[in-house]
């Protein structure tokens, strides 16, 4: 008989303990804007969403989508800024954000996913009172903090067999649409859900030390050390920020992988190998 076929056949017995451990997990991924490539790179993320939902587990997408801001802000000759990696946000910023993320960047997604023979259904946090918010500073605009999340709407979604896939726009008290980091909203969500897993898909492969090797296995402590010494920067901060909120409320590990890598969440849920940063209370 073919190599290949035994091969695969190998696999797909040996991640037999892993489709057990994950049956009925709910599992959410924040898909960050850089780590949105090409059609291909799309497609594939999708087929590994379609399969995770397809042996029983519940994923929950929770995508960014930064780098298409800033280049329709960029067309309509809108200029941005950032404090601390969050965009100053006045009211025409939050207008675009909502049409850029609340559109074409979730519908692309969901496109992906019934491509792959999901059924994703798209939404905002503005949708079924999902994520209401709070704003978090206020030289920051409307940039939002989660206040509240009712996660009623993806329990019915996980009955129905449909995958969600949220744009991290929330509602304010008196109606005002809040941008909130991507980042930080998949957190909240996570934490709402009582995840088993949080996967932060981004562009680098995992929180790298200072000699720029990737730390597969981290605690919250060595996290700790790792912002105080200055080797988390940047981008990385409201990932790791997010992630020890998300373990202190409850979700039980979470994941900073590269998000570019083929079968990125697959080699992470269903290997021994694993992926990138694992971070664990
Ligand atoms: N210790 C570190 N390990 C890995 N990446 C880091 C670290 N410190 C800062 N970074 C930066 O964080 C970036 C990831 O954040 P960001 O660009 O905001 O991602 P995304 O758009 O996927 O949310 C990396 O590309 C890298 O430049
Ligand atoms: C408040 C704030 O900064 N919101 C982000 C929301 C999108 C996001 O988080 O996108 P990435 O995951 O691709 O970085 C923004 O306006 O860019």
């Amino acid at each position: 008989m073919n190599r290949d076929w035994i091969a695969t056949a190998a696999t797909l017995s040996s991640a037999l303990p892993y489709l057990q451990r994950y049956d009925g997990a709910v599992v959410v991924i924040k898909l960050g804007g850089h780590a949105m490539g090409s059609d291909e790179a799309m497609e594939g993320f999708a087929r590994d969403v379609v399969l995770m939902r397809q042996v029983g587990v519940n994923p929950v997408i929770v995508h960014g989508g930064g780098p298409m801001i800033n280049e329709m802000l960029g067309r309509l000759g809108v200029g941005t800024t950032f404090a601390n990696g969050k965009r100053v946000t006045d009211g025409t910023t939050a207008e675009v954000v909502e049409m850029v993320l609340g559109g074409r960047v979730n519908a692309r997604i969901v496109q992906a996913i019934q491509g792959q023979g999901g059924r994703a259904v798209g939404l905002s946090g503005k949708d079924a009172g999902l994520v209401s918010c709070r704003p978090v500073a206020a030289d920051l605009g409307y940039v939002g903090a989660p206040s509240e999340v009712d996660v009623s709407v993806l329990r019915t979604l996980f009955a129905a067999d449909m995958i969600p896939v949220i744009a991290p726009i929330g509602g304010g008290a008196g109606g005002e649409t809040f941008n909130v980091n991507g980042d930080t909203f998949a957190g909240a969500v996570a934490q709402a859900l009582g995840a088993d897993r949080l996967l932060l898909l981004t562009d680098v492969a995992g929180v790298k030390d200072r000699a720029g090797d990737v730390v597969t296995e981290l605690t919250a402590e060595k996290v700790r050390a790792m912002t105080a010494d200055g080797t988390i920067l940047g981008g990385m901060i409201p990932k790791t920020e997010t992630a020890l909120e998300a373990l202190e409320g409850g979700v039980r590990a979470v994941v900073i992988l590269d998000g570019r890598v083929p079968n990125a969440v697959l080699l992470e849920l269903f290997t021994d190998h694993g992926a990138g940063s694992l971070i664990r209370g």
